[in-house]
């Protein structure tokens, strides 16, 4: 029996994993992590992330073919085949500080795979990385490899949050990058024969080994891209009276350019496409390429911009002062269907407000108090180290309270944010929720979901990204 060992039990490794478990039965899969509270979460009835379709899979493989354990080292030394899914964070002191991805937990990684080995592996990058750390892993592992042979594949992985499942089942491509060796084929077949229990061959794509490295990193680079750009263009559809919505269908009915990732929003979060493109600038910088690291580095700072847009379109709107004033946010996750807050442009306008002294009234469906609070109080990239590895006891925050309802967190408040794309937030009795709020009462759409007209015509003053301007805002410019 093929034995797999995945090291990071986190949104990569869990679902992952899970789902070789469920597609290859005669495989035993073992996910191992340092944390001991998410394995025991992963034992339990209660699983450490919240991700559709997950628990089924989880509890259909769990005790049979799938495994989560703390006893790292025993499974390590045990498995033909080593995923590597750790956290890769951006580093926050140091060469590279805010910009170079802090390989710390990766290489501590290997070193104990070099530590506890008795028989050749396979070990594969899952985790995301700068091109060619898959040459300082082999370093690390021939440097003290007891006569052991490793093979070392990269294999980034694709999947989005909230999709996940959907994503590993149906994946548009597997990415498996080798050494260009007998050795390395060999190694690249192995692992394409465990994916290829489900996904089509001419799917599962073959490449060198930085090929594949670089891929992931420049896939996330071009997503965000689009997302820059069509917020780039909602800010000049409201200063003309263009509607971001129709812009974006026109631009993207062209087949050349597709539909998809052009929904225009506060910005993007979650926990990659930052950390990715600053990795990449990184890169690029080291490789005296300051042009190209320029060129990605104004994706990202698009989005600061839009955060920073939106907190001034509140305030300005709002006789520019909201000062003891209520504000509602509703949604704090990165994205709907997860409860996931990491690099979540909530933080960044929810903290952009606080800056103006405003009161917070927060509500997400999947978010709970003690995330919200850490979230609000924990330093930059904090967020991207093993749990028990951050810092403790966050600050309190008196003008923030959270709240388990969209009514209670509107009731009294002066304007409303919405900050995540729930779908329960298009169905609220908005009429019901103008009655309970000071008037004028202020909607602020921070992901275009609303009907705009039907608020219009209950009364309240309604802001949609890169929509054509209620006339209040017209005349209140939002000047940083
Ligand atoms: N989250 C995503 O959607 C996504 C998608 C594709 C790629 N990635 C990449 O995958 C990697 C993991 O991301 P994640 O979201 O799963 O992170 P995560 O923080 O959810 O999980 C990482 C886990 O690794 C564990 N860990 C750290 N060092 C360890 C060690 N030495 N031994 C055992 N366990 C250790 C941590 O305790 C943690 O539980 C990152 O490089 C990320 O960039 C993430
Ligand atoms: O048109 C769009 C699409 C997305 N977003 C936002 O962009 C962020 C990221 O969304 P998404 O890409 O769906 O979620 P992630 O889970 O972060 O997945 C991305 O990051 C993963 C980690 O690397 C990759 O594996 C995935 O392929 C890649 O889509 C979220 O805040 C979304 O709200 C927009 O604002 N507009």
């Amino acid at each position: 029996m093929v034995k797999i060992c995945c090291i990071g039990a986190g949104y990569v490794g869990g679902p992952t994993m899970a789902v070789i478990a469920l597609k290859c039965p005669s495989v035993e899969v073992v996910v191992v992590d340092i944390s001991v509270s998410r394995i025991a979460a992963w034992n339990s009835e209660q699983l450490p992330i919240y991700e559709p379709g997950l628990d089924d899979v989880v509890k259909h493989c769990r005790g049979k073919n799938l495994f989560f354990s703390t006893d790292v080292e025993k499974h390590v030394a045990e498995a033909d085949i080593i995923f590597v899914s750790v956290n890769t964070p951006t580093k926050t002191r140091g060469l590279g500080a805010g910009k170079a991805a802090d390989l710390t937990y990766w290489e501590s990684a290997a070193r104990m795979i070099a530590d506890v080995s008795k028989s050749d592996k396979i070990v594969v990058e899952k985790s995301t990385v700068p091109v060619k750390t898959a040459e300082a892993i082999e370093k690390i592992l021939t440097h003290n490899s007891k006569g052991i042979k490793y093979q070392i594949l990269s294999n980034p992985e694709f999947l989005a949050e909230g999709t996940a499942i959907k994503d590993l089942l149906n994946p548009d491509r597997v990415l498996i990058g080798g050494r260009e060796t007998p050795e390395g084929k060999k190694a690249i077949e192995a692992l394409a024969s465990v994916y290829g229990q489900w996904v089509p061959k001419d799917r599962i794509l073959a490449t060198n080994l930085w090929s594949a490295e670089l891929s992931k990193l420049a896939a996330n680079a071009f997503l965000a891209q689009r997302i820059s750009s069509v917020n780039a263009m909602s800010a000049l559809c409201e200063a003309t009276g263009a509607d971001v919505s129709q812009v974006a269908h026109s631009v993207g009915t062209d087949s050349r350019i597709g539909p998809k990732f052009l929904n225009a929003s506060v910005g993007f979060g979650g926990s990659c496409f930052q950390k990715d493109i600053l990795n990449l600038v990184y890169i690029c910088e080291c490789n005296g390429l300051p042009e190209v690291a320029n060129y990605w580095k104004q994706v990202i700072q698009i989005n600061d911009y839009q955060k920073s847009r939106f907190v001034n379109r509140v305030v300005s709107s709002m006789f520019n002062t909201v000062s003891g004033k209520k504000i509602a946010v509703l949604g704090f996750a990165f994205k709907k269907d997860t409860g996931d807050t990491r690099e979540t442009p909530a933080i960044d306008v929810c903290k952009g407000l606080l800056g103006d002294n405003a009161r917070l009234s927060i509500y997400d469906p999947q978010v709970n108090e003690d995330q919200i609070r850490r979230d609000l109080t924990l330093k930059k990239f904090d967020w991207d180290h093993p749990t028990h590895l951050q810092p403790m006891s966050p600050t309190s925050l008196n003008q923030v309270s959270v709240v388990w309802d969209a009514y209670e967190a509107t009731k009294d408040a002066h304007g409303i944010c919405i900050l995540t794309e729930w779908d329960e937030f298009k169905t609220l009795d908005y009429e019901r929720i103008f009655e309970n709020m000071q008037k004028p009462a202020f909607v602020f759409d921070g992901r275009n979901i609303v009907n705009t007209d039907k608020l219009r015509e209950i009364g309240f003053i309604v802001y949609s990204i890169g929509k054509p301007l209620d006339p209040w805002l017209k005349d209140m410019p939002a000047v940083a």
